[in-house]
């Protein structure tokens, strides 16, 4: 498990200055051109999830739905995408927020979700906490509950992980990478 944790972790590689200065970017790319880490990445996250009560598992960005999709293939359940509202055709609810990438206004579809759902959150990573808190907030607005949030790598030095806990949205990080 530790052999696994180190492999993952070397994949995820520092930029600094970007995308602004003082920034440290966390680059996952290589994790996922890596067939093995993308493997071990996943199967760690199938086997935590197998045995719970989802019902379908949200996607918070583009990059988060690209894993994502993988989990809930191998869970065999249903993929509820938060995407950027200006491509939802019937939207139910949207936000709006503001990361390291600028303002973002995301949705969620109409009938996507409803009260009976227990959702499972995923992103690849976390910083600030924006785009998951966004899509928690939604995912709340369908009148969903929130098994969990859960992400690739947290970054707990930008705050996102406090504020979550602090709205009750558990949260579980498979790598995290403090500054
Ligand atoms: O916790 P936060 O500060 O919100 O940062 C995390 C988000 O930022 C990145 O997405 P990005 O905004 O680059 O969008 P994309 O994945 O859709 O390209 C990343 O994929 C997370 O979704
Ligand atoms: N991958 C990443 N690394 C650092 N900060 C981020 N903010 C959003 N995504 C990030």
């Amino acid at each position: 498990m530790i052999i696994d944790e180190l492999y993952l972790k070397n994949l995820v590689h520092c930029i600094s200055d970007f995308p602004a200065k003082g920034h440290k970017f966390r680059d996952l790319s290589p994790l996922i051109a890596d067939p093995k880490a993308l493997q071990i990445a996943c199967d760690l996250l199938v086997y935590r999830y197998s045995q719970t009560d989802i019902s379908c598992i949200v996607t918070v960005s583009d990059s988060g739905l690209l894993t994502g999709s993988i989990i809930a293939y191998r869970l065999q359940k249903p993929l509820v995408r938060v995407r950027p509202s200006s491509v939802i055709p019937d939207t139910a609810f949207s936000a709006t927020f503001t990361n390291v990438s600028g303002e973002q206004t995301v949705a969620i579809a109409r009938n996507a979700l409803n009260e009976q759902d227990r959702v499972l959150l995923f992103d690849d990573a976390i910083a600030s906490g924006e785009s998951m808190l966004a899509a928690a907030a939604l995912v709340r607005q369908c009148n969903a509950s929130i098994h969990e949030a859960c992400t690739l790598v947290d970054l707990p030095d930008a705050g996102g992980r406090e504020k979550l806990t602090e709205l009750d949205v558990p949260f579980y990080a498979l790598l995290t990478f403090e500054d």
